[in-house]
């Protein structure tokens, strides 16, 4: 049976978008796997299954890493989808829910969408973390960095601020450090260079994706890590390998705001069972 998929991206961090809204597609973690793979699917950072709608939403977003395990919030896509459901319904607003809560998304001029990614959690259960510990200044360290601030966006975060952006083994200590015992449920790992009180360059390794060239939640964590740490204001650029998302971290409800673009790269129709049971 072929259904139809819709391959999107926001500054290069891409997904594979496919349609549940009608009836459960009854993927396999492994189809879903395979879908996701760069060499024998499609390939992607992300596979994104729209939902049926809970009240109060407008769609579901349920978010895979290409190695099986969900995530409860994904930046980037949250910006692709929104603006898919937005041109269905002709609506410049539209609410994405996701196993994190709802999050509100505008259209605003120049292809740009500013999404409420929710409040920052700054609890070490939160994150979560193994152990009691000031969230601000985590006891890790690990070759050439150390000391991160952690918080959650309904995914776990961990921020390294860093001198030299560009010295930074990210491929070889970004597994290491994403896989640490200190993160039970293991953590998305920023690189951060802060260059000036509204400006942060940033790499992410991605939990379960690895390197990837932008990363919505991981810069809605350096934000408010950097500010936390008194390094910017709470409006910063940020910029990534695949581009800028200007940033804010909201005065009084703690909620933060993401800017960025979408892109559709091309849609197709898959088979399911060509990628495994
Ligand atoms: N790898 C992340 C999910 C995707 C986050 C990222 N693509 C974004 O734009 O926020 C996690 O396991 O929490």
């Amino acid at each position: 049976m072929m259904i139809p998929f819709r391959k999107m991206h926001g500054l290069g961090n891409d997904f594979v978008v496919l349609d549940g809204r009608a009836a459960d597609l009854g993927l396999t973690p492994r189809q879903a796997a395979g879908i996701a793979d760069r060499h024998f699917g499609i390939g992607c950072d992300q596979f994104i299954v729209m939902e049926p709608a809970p009240a109060g939403s407008d769609v579901f977003m349920r978010i895979r890493n290409p190695d099986g395990s969900e995530a409860g919030a994904c930046g980037n896509a949250t910006r692709c989808i929104a603006s898919l459901v937005a041109e269905e319904l002709g609506k410049d607003r539209v609410v994405v829910r996701t196993i994190a809560g709802e999050l509100p998304v505008e259209r605003l001029p120049g292809g740009l969408w500013r999404a409420d990614m929710g409040p920052a959690r700054l609890g070490w259960r939160d994150v979560p973390l193994r152990e009691a510990c000031d969230t601000l200044h985590v006891p890790l360290s690990l070759g050439p960095v150390g000391d991160p601030a952690a918080c959650s966006m309904g995914n776990p975060h961990a921020t390294f601020f860093v001198d030299d952006l560009d010295a930074i083994p990210v491929r070889e200590i970004g597994p290491r450090l994403e896989t640490h015992p200190i993160f039970p449920d293991r953590a998305n790992i920023g690189f951060a260079q802060v260059t000036s009180p509204d400006h942060i360059r940033l790499v992410i390794w991605e939990r379960g994706a690895g390197l990837t060239l932008a990363c919505g939640s991981g810069a809605c964590a350096t934000i408010v890590n950097a500010h936390r740490r008194g390094l910017t204001g709470r409006r910063a650029t940020i910029t990534m390998p695949g581009g800028d998302l200007v940033m804010e971290w909201r005065e009084g409800d703690g909620h933060v705001l993401m800017t960025g673009p979408v892109a559709t790269s091309f849609t197709g129709q898959l088979d399911p069972a060509a990628f495994g049971a």
